[in-house]
């Protein structure tokens, strides 16, 4: 007997998935990780989850590339939001990026434009694929960030963001014993490039690395690890405005820091609470919003890891280069000036407070310094010497870190990153 319904296409539900995640970052702004429980709600398999989470941020690195193929293919350029195109972005990125059969890539997103141009879909896929399509070394960046980082920092800068969004990051982790550098190194088999850090070459597992369980160890790249070393060590309580999920904290922690974690996301602090738990250090986690919270009375030293578009972030979160315009960089500057100027106020005289932020936006960064420094006659920079620094990353003639591509790329690179350390006179 004939089965009343079409037994489904294995595969097409993580296509579908990635399809609704695409959909999410391009036309609704949201950031794929958070789009990802929604749109995989109702997949039990987390190999399916990580294939539809792999296959969207994998055409969201290659998207440019991907329009270049297709444009060149249809005779009517297809509408920007054209689910044909999105189905086809799908499908070659598949076949083209991730090692996926052309007749899997294909049949497994014919599905989703039922009752739509399929034979378009399979038509444009098909005569790609027989004319040998190939997609570039280097993933082209899209126009608008181009332009935006070219305008900022230069044509190098722009060159080195394409091989380091062709290629997953390294794997950085911060130890909880920077004395153990060589021991975990080893152990690892990475290679460190400062006190306390090893890159591991091989992205398997996490849980799976010698010196999780034990705590030895948190994953945090080596351009995030810096803004907490400016700090030093101390022994006096440490403010971390905006905490989660923690690694900055338990690296002041480390240090010997009394530290206060504040975040205003009771749902990210609860990571903060398991990554104390598994390091085996302690922090004083405070659920609260640093623009209405305040300390009893001022404090020596304050880090602010302020939020931020994370740009900087784009090798592992490649969706902000389709969110984040202009609109959204004013908007975030605008808080973190406002976190800012309230939170140097708690500083005591000669205190330090760290700011930094994961953005390749200098308004998040180096002009948000300059202005509170306009602003505020009793806030000086308090300048980063090379020493403090790993080799390979100099401190600005203004006193000031700034980290971009192209940075440490024989090494594997970094972060985008701005910090700046401040005093209080
Ligand atoms: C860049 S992340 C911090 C990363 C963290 N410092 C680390 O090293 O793991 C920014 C954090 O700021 C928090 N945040 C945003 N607005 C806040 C506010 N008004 N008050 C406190 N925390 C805030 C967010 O919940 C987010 O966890």
């Amino acid at each position: 007997m004939k089965p009343r319904y079409p037994a489904p296409t294995p595969g097409l539900a993580a296509r579908r998935a990635a399809l609704k995640l695409l959909d999410a970052v391009l036309r609704r702004g949201q950031p794929l990780e958070t789009a990802l429980h929604a749109a995989t709600q109702g997949i039990d398999k987390p190999e399916d989850r990580a294939l539809a989470h792999a296959i969207a941020a994998e055409a969201l690195r290659r998207l440019p590339d991907l329009d270049a193929l297709i444009d060149g293919a249809t005779a009517k350029i297809l509408p920007e939001d054209a689910k044909a195109r999105s189905v086809l972005r799908i499908a070659l990125v598949q076949a083209l990026a991730l090692g996926t059969p052309p007749h899997a890539a294909i049949s497994t997103v014919l599905p989703l434009v039922d009752g739509g141009p399929k034979r378009l879909v399979h038509g444009v896929f098909g005569s790609l694929m027989r004319g040998g399509a190939t997609l570039p070394e280097h993933p082209a960046l899209p126009p608008h960030v181009r332009d935006r980082w070219s305008a900022h920092w230069g044509d190098a800068m722009v060159a080195a963001v394409s091989p380091a969004l062709a290629a997953p990051p390294p794997l950085d982790l911060t130890l909880k014993d920077p004395a153990e550098t060589a021991r975990w190194t080893d152990e690892l088999a990475g290679t460190s490039l400062a006190p306390g850090h090893v890159r591991v070459a091989d992205n398997g597992p996490v849980k799976g690395l010698p010196g999780f369980d034990a705590g030895a160890w948190w994953v945090q790249d080596l351009a995030a690890s810096l803004p907490a070393r400016l700090l030093g060590s101390g022994d006096d309580v440490a403010l971390d405005l905006c905490a989660a999920p923690g690694g900055k904290a338990l690296q002041l922690a480390a240090s010997g820091w009394r530290v206060k974690a504040l975040d205003r996301s009771a749902r990210r602090l609860e990571r903060v609470a398991e990554n104390a738990a598994r390091i085996g250090l302690p922090l004083d986690i405070v659920t609260a919003d640093a623009l209405e919270w305040a300390p009893d009375g001022p404090v020596r030293a304050i880090l602010l890891d302020a939020p931020c578009t994370a740009t900087g972030i784009f090798r592992r979160h490649p969706d902000v280069l389709y969110r984040i315009g202009e609109k959204e960089i004013a908007e975030m500057a605008a808080l973190q000036g406002r976190m800012l100027a309230r939170a140097v106020d708690w500083l005591a005289p000669g205190g330090r407070l760290v700011y930094a932020t994961c953005s390749l936006e200098p308004e998040e960064g180096e002009n948000g310094i300059e202005a509170l420094l306009a602003a505020r006659a009793d806030i000086a920079i308090d300048p980063v010497s090379p020493d403090e620094l790993p080799a390979g990353i100099s401190p600005h003639a203004r006193g000031w870190v700034r980290t971009l591509p192209g940075m440490l790329a024989e090494q594997g690179g970094l972060d985008g990153f701005f910090m700046a350390r401040l005093i209080r006179r």
